[in-house]
């Protein structure tokens, strides 16, 4: 008898028929002019890397799919009721063709043609504004934002495109539209088209490599695991993850941050904080962050692994996304989504938009606040989260000019004090609560060891006065404070200074 724990093998599922057939008279069109300017910028790879094109039509079957679904809710007409809504994916390595097949809302005749007509016109111009760089990250068109160029991005890796498409609308015809992508296209009724839409790419020479189902299988888990609609490659799902920075946060259970953090982190530990976070203005944001339990030793040195990974509407960007966030945030794991931020998004352009360095200010500051809520919710464990972790905000004091920042990422700093018992830390906000009413002056000492500290004549004498003191027992904590300079419009001062002062009765 069968071992009872045997892995039962995944059932082979696909509603792909491999049956459409062009049918009659076929009608010969001429792309655009500005659909051939487009087609060879993204064909003269666009993209960084050819594989994109499978994240390209992955997104648009998704984006498809969420089209019906949003019309089955308006409970309109819709073909074929009881057709699942899902995306396949089959290669044929003899025939070297890669096709992909959704359900989803499908294309009439017409809307084959526009859709293409209307991508190249404002396409290209989007487009040729965004590579000049100079340009704000272009708007969201609803056509770009919804089917993207992406569609041109076949181009790159196949030298001839065969598309069937239906639309969802009870009685639509099916049609084929074919292309070598040099200038013109042929458009045809076809036969045997279930709704929703189907590629087939005969790949290039130079990409036979998107013939290999392992390939396709990995690609697929990289770009489009968290994408709402199932995917199948070769009969067998392939994405599994949900995407639970797009859940209502109180539906997300401890375990499930769990798993996903280890998904993501590639690590066996657990967080130890987690922050979901959404926005709709002035971006569009959908974030889930994570704190490891502990850093890297080697992080602080090595960039490796840093960073967020990047998506828009469920569909990966760029999974190490440098410059979303702050340098000094970089031991932060998690997603950031934003549907303001086009697919597209090139590295450079991450560097320089103006759309990314609001995104990065509007989630910096968020952090902020969230460690300072911690830090006031339950101080010991922001005591402990400190110590491993504190080294990265004064590297983020040390390297930010701006005075405001500064002071804003100052508030989570946390040192030993006079006026508390070794192993306590307090903050410059409480410090300052503490003060005389009309004092200017929060006084600090840099010394090896409390012990050294609180024997030397400089403590004695500022004590004398009935002045706190705060202790740094390394460089930086001197150095961050030396660098501070103010805080909440009083001096730091280190007691140092101060002695030499009144020795020299400046
Ligand atoms: N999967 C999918 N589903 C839908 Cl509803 C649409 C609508 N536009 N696009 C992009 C596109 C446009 C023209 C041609 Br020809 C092919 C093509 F993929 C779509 N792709």
């Amino acid at each position: 008898i069968a071992e009872e724990g045997a892995e039962e093998q995944e059932e082979y599922h696909t509603i792909m028929k491999g049956t459409e057939r062009g049918k009659g008279p076929s009608s010969s069109h001429e792309f655009q002019a500005e659909t051939r300017k487009l087609l060879d910028i993204v064909a003269r790879s666009l993209y960084s890397e050819k594989e994109v094109f499978i994240r390209e039509l992955v997104s648009n079957g998704s984006d498809a799919l969420e089209k019906l679904r949003y019309m089955q809710m308006t409970d309109a007409e819709i073909s074929d009721p009881d057709l699942p809504l899902e995306i396949d994916i089959e290669v044929d390595a003899s025939k070297k063709t890669f096709t992909i097949q959704d359900t989803g809302i499908g294309m009439t005749k017409e809307e084959m043609i526009e859709h293409l007509g209307t991508i190249a016109k404002s396409g290209s111009k989007a487009f040729l504004s965004e590579l000049s760089k100079a340009s704000e990250a272009s708007a969201k068109s609803s056509i770009i934002g919804q089917f993207g160029v992406g569609f041109y991005s076949s181009f790159m890796v196949s030298d001839k495109v065969e598309v069937f498409s239906k639309s969802y609308k009870p009685g639509s015809v099916g049609h084929k539209w074919t292309s070598d992508g040099q200038g013109k296209f042929e458009i045809s009724e076809a036969e045997n088209v279930q709704r929703g839409t189907k590629i087939v790419l005969h790949l290039k020479m130079d990409s036979h490599e998107f013939c290999q189902e392992d390939v396709i299988k990995d690609v697929t888990k990289k770009y489009s695991n968290f994408v709402g609609a199932p995917i199948y490659v070769g009969g067998k799902k392939a994405n599994t993850i949900q995407p639970l920075w797009m859940l209502d946060p109180k539906d997300v259970t401890e375990d499930m941050h769990e798993e996903f953090y280890r998904f993501i982190s590639k690590s066996y530990d657990r967080p130890k904080y987690t922050l979901q976070y959404k926005a709709d203005a002035p971006l569009n944001i959908r974030a889930l962050f994570y704190v490891p339990d502990a850093p890297m030793a080697w992080e602080m040195s090595r960039e490796l692994d840093a960073g967020v990974m990047l998506y828009s509407r469920k569909v990966m960007i760029m999974n190490q996304a440098k410059g979303v966030m702050p340098k000094w945030l970089r031991f932060l794991r998690g997603v950031v989504d934003s549907e303001d931020i086009p697919l597209n998004l090139s590295r450079e352009l991450l560097q320089d938009s103006a759309l990314i360095r609001k995104l990065r200010t509007v989630l910096t500051n968020r952090l902020v606040r969230y460690f300072l809520e911690q830090a006031k919710k339950d101080p010991e464990k922001y005591k402990e989260f400190y110590k491993d972790y504190g080294m990265y905000f004064i590297e983020g004091i040390l390297n930010t000019q701006d005075q405001q920042e500064r002071e804003d990422i100052a508030r989570l700093l946390r040192f030993e004090s006079s006026t508390k018992h070794p192993g306590e830390t307090t903050s410059l906000s409480e410090y300052a609560e503490r003060m005389e009413a009309g004092a200017r002056t929060i006084y600090y000492f840099h010394a090896p060891s409390r012990e050294l500290a609180e024997t030397s004549p400089y403590f004695e004498a500022v004590k004398e006065k009935g002045h706190e003191v705060l202790f740094c027992f390394n460089p930086y904590d001197e150095l961050v404070l030396l660098t501070l300079q103010q805080f909440d419009k009083k001096n730091l001062r280190s007691i140092e200074t101060e002695m030499a002062a009144d020795q020299t009765g400046t």
